[in-house]
């Protein structure tokens, strides 16, 4: 089933066009999205997070059209965002962040203790669950986020580059994650680790200068990039190349 639906999407951040006519269906599974700096990663998460509007395009989150105001408070009950760089209150504790957006997002008060447990929990930080935010190293301040995006169990989850700052342990934990939320909600998780979508991802878009320029699953891109002889210490990193080269110059697709 589709839980994401963007088509036509435009964003401009004054000169630059951050996304250029972007079409995206994406169902339940973990989608790693991928692409250069500058390649409008950020621009579409925030379209899709509902804290942005397109310039042009419509966008439909588990069936509603979120430029109408009657479905959205619902459809962001469901949503998951962890923004790449997050506000919190540093005076908080763990507990008491996680429980704040819990409420936030109208969950009923009587589910609310036992889910920032269980959130704090499986990003590994429950021995720090009543740590001030602020004693926390910058990996773990990170997993507080990735905590308060999953407090609610959403339908649809965007992380934006999660696993910055995360030692290579977290990072592992993490993809276990991923691949647990991906059974049932469509996980969007941009990252420039191309080791993360290889690892924990159903399905590759790969963003550039505002537009797609690959989809396929992690395997496809590997396979695509055996036989490129094209810059990368692996296969997928060739691949990851090789897959925006093809779609920078489309005629010279066959000599990839
Ligand atoms: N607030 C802004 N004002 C002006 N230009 C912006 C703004 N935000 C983004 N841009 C521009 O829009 C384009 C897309 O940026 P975006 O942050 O979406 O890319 P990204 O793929 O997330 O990049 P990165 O990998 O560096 O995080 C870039 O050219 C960027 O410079």
């Amino acid at each position: 089933m589709t839980s994401i639906r963007a088509t036509g999407l435009r964003v401009r951040h004054r000169k630059t066009l951050a996304l250029d006519s972007l079409d995206l269906d994406l169902g339940t599974g973990v989608h790693g999205l991928l692409g250069p700096n500058g390649a409008g990663k950020t621009s579409l998460i925030r379209v899709l997070a509902t804290v942005a509007r397109p310039d042009a395009g419509r966008v439909e989150l588990l069936g509603e059209d979120v430029a109408g105001h009657r479905g959205l408070a619902g459809v962001r009950r469901r949503l998951g965002y962890l923004p790449q760089e997050f506000g919190y209150y540093p005076g908080f504790t763990v507990r008491e962040f996680v429980a704040y957006v819990a409420w936030l997002k109208e969950m009923p008060a009587a589910r609310v203790p036992a889910a920032v447990e269980r959130a704090v929990a499986r990003v590994g930080l429950a021995d720090r669950i009543d740590a001030k935010v602020r004693t926390l190293s910058g990996g773990m301040v990170r997993r507080v986020g990735i905590a308060q995006a999953v407090v609610n169990d959403p339908a649809v989850l965007l992380l934006d580059e999660p696993t910055a700052g995360l030692d290579p342990e977290q990072r592992v934990e993490f993809r276990e994650l991923l691949r647990e939320l991906g059974v049932s909600a469509t996980v969007v998780v941009s990252t420039h680790l191309v080791e993360d979508v290889a690892a924990a991802c159903t399905e590759v878009t790969l963003l550039d200068a505002g537009r797609v320029a690959y989809r396929g699953t992690p395997e496809a891109l590997t396979v695509l990039g055996e036989s490129s002889d094209g810059p990368g210490d692996h296969p997928i990193e060739r691949g990851y190349t090789a897959a925006l080269r093809a779609h920078r110059a489309p005629g010279e697709r066959e000599a990839v």
